[in-house]
């Protein structure tokens, strides 16, 4: 019979839990041991909520305090030397301890959290002073979650620091659980990983991956122990196999897995004591794409099975794929999607699953989920009577969707492989039809064009404004203090009138605006308090959309998003933000009693919205990035008629939009680029298009964010080690828009002092001409309190000043 699984399962718990246990741990307003006790529940409620739901085989280890990817890193002892150095005696009673046994936990955990959140944060009053910075964050592939990027050095040794994974398995063993441990790879770990420089002579991908061969005994010591516990299958994720992997990256996958096997084998032999347990199993797997002409290598690798994501990779649908899967290896359908919340249609999933019953025996075969549901709420439970029942009937959560593949599981009850034949042609992927319609695909529309060039405009906007060198600016958003999300709960909740609301919103946003005019801040923003998030304040007042009441997905850490869900067409119902943007400019005028400091509407771009949001799939996406750009685009000009001259439209989602194979990203590119130029290119020459992007590689997206054509761009760069500004790129010569690199970091609480601003500053003038120099920080302050962002932001106008002087 085939059996039902998933990859992995929200961890954030049914109502945030997850934030609230972890974060009041973070307060002291509970203890290590009440936090983990919590946890733990959470964990093994997961457990009875995939079992009551119809699973058969449950993933463990698929669970996290903060991110799966720093958990692999510290099981693994991959810890950076500030952070080594730091917890010295801490780490030498974790050593010293039988990993089997109980060692010093709270140490544990403190480095775990350290390396999440760096040391130094406000929670002691030394907010000025160093600290420890925190491993950096990613995108993980082209999802809106991000991982931590492990740190790897010549002096890491890899070892096994602890057996929770094993202990995990046991409990849920003796809960009377089937379950099959997550473990994330070493090639997709090491593709994660920054390799400190001192590691290579040269920073040199080759020596990267050479790394694996170290890798190899604390894999095999991880699962010959879980081998020694029962454990059947492991689950051993590769999503590295979605994207075209090179020729160092194919080796490096054959050399891991193969001296793994007799790594592994060794153990065995080594351990031997008569009655030695079932051998363990591995079960690759890949997810968000297609193996395509990856399946090549990976056919050849000594593993007893396949994960294929059959949603985002439907390409291995295929002759050539399915041809190359030995009749005795697992196959595991990734059916129900894991990355949207529209329900499954089961009968062309038992098509699928037909087919495969037609090759493979039906014992060898796993329905699945094509990735964790972590990406997916938890469950629809909250939203009954309160979302519109059309869409309520077409969705399903996290644990909806393990009663589809429990559906599927049992649609094929009475399916007679011999009988019944099904070809590979009724189950494989259909094309999209009409795509080039969208005015999206034809660059010389004159919707899509400004009528000069961004050289040209810069002229008419300097005579316009009079801003000085370096001008200096925010990207938008102010702290979203508990203050401001305790008022905005109360009026959901109906406690508080609108009026009162709209009251409280608009004194904070007259007290920022005052607070920025004395921060002598040059270009100023309304400090986006109404919102609570830039994208799902557009799903509220965008038709079209519906916004949940507590469908959270995780970001980083204990940090949730609640993604709107696109279902219709999208139209601008009223001016969206109009009101406040002028709001705010009226105060800065009735302040300065002049119109001399510029309030910068705020507004976020279509493939953002789209990016983080959960979008209806019966139209191609772009056509839905051309609805959300005309409601944009009208947006801002109601704006500009209104007095408002200078407007941000952001797109830090871009980079995380593009898809992960080459070949993908051209269409992508270019309804991208269009529709934010469908959305901005209306305004007059003088009016001050911004954009702003995080999360970024700049050298990967430059063509395309040239081709954007916004008069000014704001950009993360702090953090990326100046990767932006190396001369060799010649990117100063190469763009000719205003630029703005972030000159610190808004993610850690460490308040920047003027020495470190002031080098990023002389570094960005050597690149950058001085007329085109903007001088922010590289993402909005929502996150920060009000006292870390004062400090901040003195710091970098005083460097601004400073410097307009000398230059
Ligand atoms: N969608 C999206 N994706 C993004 C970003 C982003 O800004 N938006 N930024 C990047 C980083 N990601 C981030 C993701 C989340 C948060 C974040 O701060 N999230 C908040 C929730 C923000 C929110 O929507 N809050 C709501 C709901 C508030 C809430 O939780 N209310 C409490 C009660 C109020 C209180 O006492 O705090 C409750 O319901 O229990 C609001 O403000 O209205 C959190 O998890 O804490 C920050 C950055 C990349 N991806
Ligand atoms: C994640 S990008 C954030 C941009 C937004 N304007 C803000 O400042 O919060
Ligand atoms: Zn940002």
């Amino acid at each position: 019979m085939v059996s039902s699984t998933i990859l992995g399962f929200p961890r954030i718990g049914p109502n945030r839990q997850l934030k609230k246990y972890v974060e009041s741990y973070w307060k002291g307003s509970t203890t290590l041991e009440e936090m983990v006790n919590n946890t733990d529940e959470l964990r093994l409620q997961n457990l009875r909520v995939m079992k009551e739901n119809g699973l058969d085989i449950l993933p463990v280890g698929d669970f996290s305090l903060y991110d799966h990817v720093v958990d692999t890193a510290l099981m693994f002892n991959i810890i950076p030397k500030r952070f080594r150095e730091h917890f010295e005696s801490e780490l030498s009673s974790v050593y010293s301890s039988n990993a089997n046994g109980e060692y010093e936990k709270k140490s544990l955990y403190d480095v775990y959290f350290a390396l999440a959140r760096g040391i130094g944060d406000n929670s002691s009053k030394d907010i000025t002073g160093g600290g420890l910075p925190s491993l950096e964050m990613k995108k993980w592939f082209n999802t809106n979650y991000h991982y931590l990027v492990p740190e790897i050095s010549e002096e890491t040794e890899f070892k096994l620091i602890h057996h929770d994974l094993i202990k995990q398995f046991v409990e849920a063993k003796q809960l009377g659980y089937v379950t099959r441990p997550v473990v994330l790879g070493p090639v997709t770990l090491l593709y994660l990983s920054k390799i400190e420089k001192a590691a290579l002579h040269e920073h040199n991908r080759v020596e990267k991956y050479s790394l694996v061969s170290s890798l190899v005994p604390v894999y095999s010591e991880l699962l010959a122990g879980l081998e020694a516990v029962g454990c059947k299958w492991v689950q051993i994720d590769e999503p590295i196999l979605s994207t075209d992997i090179d020729e160092e990256i194919s080796k490096c996958f054959f050399s891991f897995y193969n001296s793994f096997k007799s790594s592994l084998e060794s153990r065995r032999k080594a351990n031997s004591l008569g009655n030695s347990p079932e051998k363990i199993s591995v079960i690759l797997t890949n997810y968000f794409g297609s193996y395509s002409q990856n399946f090549k290598l990976v056919s050849t690798l000594p593993v007893e099975g396949y994960h294929f994501d059959l949603f985002y990779g439907k390409a291995d649908l295929n002759e050539d794929v399915i041809s190359g899967i030995e009749k005795d290896k697992v196959v595991s359908l990734g059916l129900v999607d894991g990355r949207n919340i529209w329900k499954n249609d089961i009968s062309g999933s038992a098509s699928i699953l037909k087919y495969f019953i037609s090759k493979f025996s039906p014992e060898n075969i796993w329905i699945s989920s094509s990735c964790s549901l972590m990406f997916v709420p938890y469950g629809l439970g909250s939203e009954q009577g309160k979302l519109e029942k059309r869409v309520l009937d077409k969705l399903a959560f996290a644990t909806e969707k393990i009663n589809e593949i429990k559906q599927i599981k049992d649609s094929i009850k009475n399916f007679d492989a011999s009988a019944e034949g099904i070809a590979l042609e009724s189950i494989s992927n259909s094309v999209d039809s009409d795509l080039l319609q969208s005015v999206l695909f034809n660059d010389e529309s004159p919707e899509l064009n400004r009528s000069l060039d961004v050289v040209e405009r810069k002229k008419i906007q300097d005579s316009l404004y009079n801003l000085p060198l370096l001008p200096t600016t925010t990207i938008g958003s102010f702290p979203q203090t508990t203050e401001v999300r305790k008022y905005r709960q109360k009026f959901k909740k109906g406690e508080i009138s609108k009026e009162e609301y709209d009251g409280f919103i608009r004194e904070k946003t007259s007290k920022c605006v005052k607070w920025q005019l004395d921060l002598r801040l040059d270009v100023l923003v309304h400090g986006e308090y109404e919102r609570n998030d830039m994208v799902e304040f557009f799903g509220e007042n965008l038709s079209g959309f519906t916004t949940t009441s507590n469908g959270w997905v995780q970001s980083y850490g204990t940090r949730c998003v609640k993604p709107p869900i696109i279902y219709d067409d999208v139209t601008r119902l009223n001016q969206m933000t109009v009101d406040l943007t002028v709001f705010a400019q009226n105060c800065a005028n009735k302040i300065t009693k002049t119109e001399k400091n510029k309030v910068k509407g705020m507004l976020t771009g279509p493939v953002t919205i789209i990016q983080w949001s959960f979008v209806r799939n019966d139209i191609h996406t772009s056509k839905v990035a051309e609805q959300i750009a005309y409601a944009i685009r009208d947006e801002v000009l109601d704006l500009e008629s209104n007095g408002i001259c200078m407007i941000q439209v952001d797109e830090p989602a871009i980079r995380e939009g593009l898809p992960l194979r080459p070949k993908d990203q051209e269409l992508y590119k270019k309804w991208a680029v269009n529709s934010f130029k469908l959305s901005t290119s209306a305004v007059k020459n003088g009016t001050v298009i911004h954009t702003h992007m995080c999360y970024s590689d700049f050298n990967e997206i430059f063509d395309l964010i040239k081709k954007m054509d916004a008069d000014v761009l704001t950009i993360e760069n702090s953090k990326s080690d100046l990767k932006l500004i190396s001369k060799d790129n010649n990117f100063g010569e190469k763009y000719s828009g205003g630029i703005g690199p972030g000159v610190y970091d808004v993610h850690s609480p460490i308040i920047p002092s003027k020495t470190e601003i002031r080098s990023r500053v002389n570094k960005l003038l050597e690149v950058f001409d001085k007329e085109l120099l903007w001088v922010n920080p590289d993402c909005g302050n929502k996150t920060r309190t009000e006292e870390q962002v004062d400090l901040a932001l003195k710091n970098m106008v005083s460097v601004a000043e400073e410097l307009r002087g000398k230059i």
